[in-house]
């Protein structure tokens, strides 16, 4: 079964959105964006969400220290990091029970020691790739940027990945909806 991470949710509506749905995964953006929570509201929504999901954490250039400030309290089990990793970020994460989902441009900037490997060039603006592709890379990967209902099953066929991240694909004017929630979901499960 191929898992699915719903990215972005920053409101306790979106949690109770996805206690209802169940997706394996949520996002929980700490980078600059109109979805950005800060440490205090990630422990907010992270306490009324279901145990079962597990939380990743966004994070653009950030230091290892302001990633290790909500991997200590707890409040993310997988790190979702864009840009250069710092040197002792793994070891850091790994020591805390903690994955680490290396969004990367190309396979030789993947270090063997991330979880997941993902490609988004979209960082949330819903922006696919011209076209999906395979990559050659021994973790596996997440499918990201830009997915919806009309082009996750191609896509998923094309890139066969572990886990599908989605963001925009299950909005309507910017706020998570709960039917596309549902229904990409459902949808992914059967993939
Ligand atoms: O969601 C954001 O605002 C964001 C900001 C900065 C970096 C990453 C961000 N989101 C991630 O981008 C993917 C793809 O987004 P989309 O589905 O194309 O809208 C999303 O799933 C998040 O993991």
């Amino acid at each position: 079964m191929v898992k699915i991470k719903l990215c972005g949710l920053h409101t306790t509506a979106d949690i109770a959105k996805a206690n209802q749905v169940h997706p394996d995964f949520v996002g929980l953006v700490f980078a600059p964006s109109q979805r950005q929570v800060d440490l205090k509201t990630a422990r907010i929504l992270t306490q009324d969400l279901d145990p079962t999901i597990a939380v990743a954490g966004v994070y653009v250039n950030a230091s290892t220290e302001t990633v290790m400030a909500a991997v200590t309290d707890r409040v993310l089990q997988l790190v979702q990091y864009y840009g250069a990793l710092p040197a002792n970020l793994i070891a850091q994460l790994h020591e805390q029970h903690v994955q680490l989902i290396q969004v990367v441009q190309t396979e030789t900037d993947v270090d063997p020691e991330a979880d997941y490997v993902m490609f988004d060039a979209s960082r949330g603006r819903g922006q696919a790739p011209a076209q999906f592709q395979k990559h050659a890379v021994t973790q596996p990967e997440i499918l990201s940027g830009g997915i919806t209902l009309a082009n996750v099953q191609t896509a998923v066929a094309i890139v066969k990945p572990a886990v599908v991240d989605i963001s925009s694909g299950v909005e309507t004017d910017s706020h998570k909806d709960l039917a596309k929630m549902q229904a990409l979901t459902d949808l992914v499960h059967r993939l």
